[in-house]
């Protein structure tokens, strides 16, 4: 990139040539006078000068990223022809630096959990978010959609497969990272899913993430490699069909029927399904219908193709979540080949159910990242606005704010990270007994944690967390998100219930003198 001393940046400070430097890089503003939304004065003022710390004052730093990158022609250079080369410190924490911004163990702190294999992958998906999803992420939420490309260059660089880990059989490219499915453990998981979720949109998280399980532990081998290749290298894309109208953490009364043809050779599907995350952008279905009775034992589950002549989806507009294509599908006489169908006929309702502590782990996962970006980015904004002659961080009631989000998030992440070494030691027999109900509350507290720092990180803003976009963006997008951690998944009130349940169950079990 072209060298400009500060000198020759000073030439350019009129209407018709404006230079602008901030942080280290030259921006040839012209061209941007007219649309700049902080108006054309204000860049005038300020023209040939280096800005830096105006600049910070009122943007977003991500903006220098996308809009600013379209201004870009160098960066400032010392006075001398030749720049010294400045040796960075080394850097004691990995990220930002910003105490509880990242997990304790990226700022020197131990961690039993954590080797080196997930240091790399921490590394590689950092930049990648960086590169490749931060800077658009407010541009995908207000355009409604994720851009086909972006599945495409995840899906190549290897993540998709990290999502679920995927047997190699099925792989177009390989795991990320030199990862292989033998190393591969529940903490790249959630290290992954944590990294993603810096980019503070749920919508962007969900819409990559789609709904592979049920095929990938149950489909036959037939339906595996029509559907996981694909899928898992961001060219097609798989959502879960199990929400409707009338029936939404009561999964056992689903009402959309499967009625198999007198041939025995196809299911006839008739229903709705509410509320499906990407069913405006998949290309398969895994569909939960009726094949028997009432109640949880007349369920199973089918694959289903957007081809198939019958199937038609409409979006559904949310207040969170603009980019993961929620739809409202229904099915009219969608006939579906009987070799689709996913596990045992009727035996529907338990492969619905394996994957739930999964799911509800990795929300309670995505929970304690976007709490985290919500205090980060209150923390950042409460070190440069001023009220009142003093910075926010010397006002006690803002520290207060910002000490009871960290209590939180801390003891959040802690309990997420000890269910996750659950997940890794014990047999899936001793999961399913053991993790049910703190699973459970797990997934509600998580809901609760996120709400709580959202809505402080909101107050810390002010005014900016009402405005879509600019320094708020992240608060502002993830404060509307916040709804679809605390309903679907199984509702805070369902969450609690179960957990208080089962914890009457266990008492039992174990023995307790009750
Ligand atoms: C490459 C240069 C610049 C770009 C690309 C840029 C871009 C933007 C954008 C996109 C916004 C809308 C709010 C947001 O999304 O953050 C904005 C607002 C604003 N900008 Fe800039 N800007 C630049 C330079 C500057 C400079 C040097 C100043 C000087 C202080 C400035 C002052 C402002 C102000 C006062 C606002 C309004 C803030 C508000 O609504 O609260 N901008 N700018």
């Amino acid at each position: 990139m072209k060298s400009f001393t500060l000198e020759e940046v000073s030439k350019h400070k009129s209407a018709n040539d404006i230079w602008i430097a901030i942080n280290g890089n030259v921006y040839d503003v012209t061209n941007w006078l007219i649309d700049h939304p902080g108006g054309r004065a204000i860049l005038l003022k300020h023209g040939g000068t280096d800005a830096s710390e105006q600049f910070a004052k009122f943007h977003n730093p991500n903006i220098l990223n996308s809009i600013g990158s379209k201004f870009l022609i160098g960066k400032l250079g010392l006075p001398q022809a030749i720049d010294k080369e400045v040796k960075p410190k080394e850097a004691l924490s990995f990220g930002d630096g910003v105490a509880f911004g990242d997990p304790q163990w990226y700022q020197g702190v131990k961690s039993p959990y954590y080797d080196e294999s997930h240091y790399r992958l921490r590394n590689c998906i950092r930049e990648f978010v960086d590169k490749e999803i931060m800077p658009f992420a407010h541009e995908w939420n207000e355009q409604g959609y994720l851009p086909k490309d972006i599945y495409l260059k995840f899906g190549k660089a290897g993540y998709l497969a990290c999502i679920s880990p995927i047997p190699e059989k099925y792989l177009k490219y390989p795991m990320p990272c030199g990862l292989t499915l033998k190393t591969f453990d529940p903490f790249h998981e959630l290290v992954l899913a944590d990294e993603l979720c810096r980019c503070g949109s749920g919508g962007v998280v969900w819409g990559l993430i789609g709904g592979l399980p049920p095929i990938l532990h149950f489909g036959s081998e037939e339906l595996k490699q029509k559907v996981i290749p694909e899928c898992v290298s961001g060219e097609k894309i798989c959502c879960l069909c199990i929400t409707e109208p009338y029936a939404g953490s009561d999964v056992a009364n689903i009402k959309t029927t499967a009625t198999l043809t007198p041939d025995g050779e196809h299911f006839i599907v008739n229903g709705e399904k509410k509320w499906i995350t990407n069913g405006m952008f998949a290309d398969f279905f895994t569909v939960a219908v009726r094949t028997g009775g009432e109640g949880a034992g007349g369920i199973s589950l089918l694959l289903l193709e957007r081809s198939m002549p019958g199937l038609t989806t409409r979006k559904i507009n949310t207040s969170g979540q603009w980019c993961s294509g929620t739809a409202y599908i229904t099915f009219e006489n969608v006939k579906v080949p009987k070799s689709n169908i996913i596990g045992q006929i009727n035996q529907g309702f338990k492969v619905i159910m394996y994957n739930f502590n999964h799911e509800r782990v990795g929300m309670a996962i995505q929970c304690v990242r976007f709490s985290r970006v919500c205090y980060e980015e209150a923390f950042k904004y409460s070190l440069k606005r001023k009220t009142f002659g003093k910075l926010l961080i010397q006002h006690p009631v803002i520290r207060q704010k910002l000490a009871n989000m960290i209590r939180q998030i801390e003891s959040l992440a802690v309990w997420t990270e000890s269910i996750v070494y659950q997940t890794k030691t014990l047999s899936k027999k001793e999961q399913n007994l053991l993790l049910g109900g703190p699973t459970a509350l797990l997934k509600a507290h998580s809901s609760f944690v996120f709400e709580y720092c959202a809505r402080e990180a909101a107050q810390i803003f002010g005014g900016l967390a009402f405005t879509r976009g600019g320094q708020a963006e992240k608060v502002e997008r993830l404060y509307r998100d916040v709804r679809a951690y605390a309903i679907p998944g199984g509702s805070e009130e369902i969450m609690l219930d179960l957990g208080a349940k089962q914890a009457i169950k266990m008492s039992q079990l174990n023995g307790a003198k009750l």
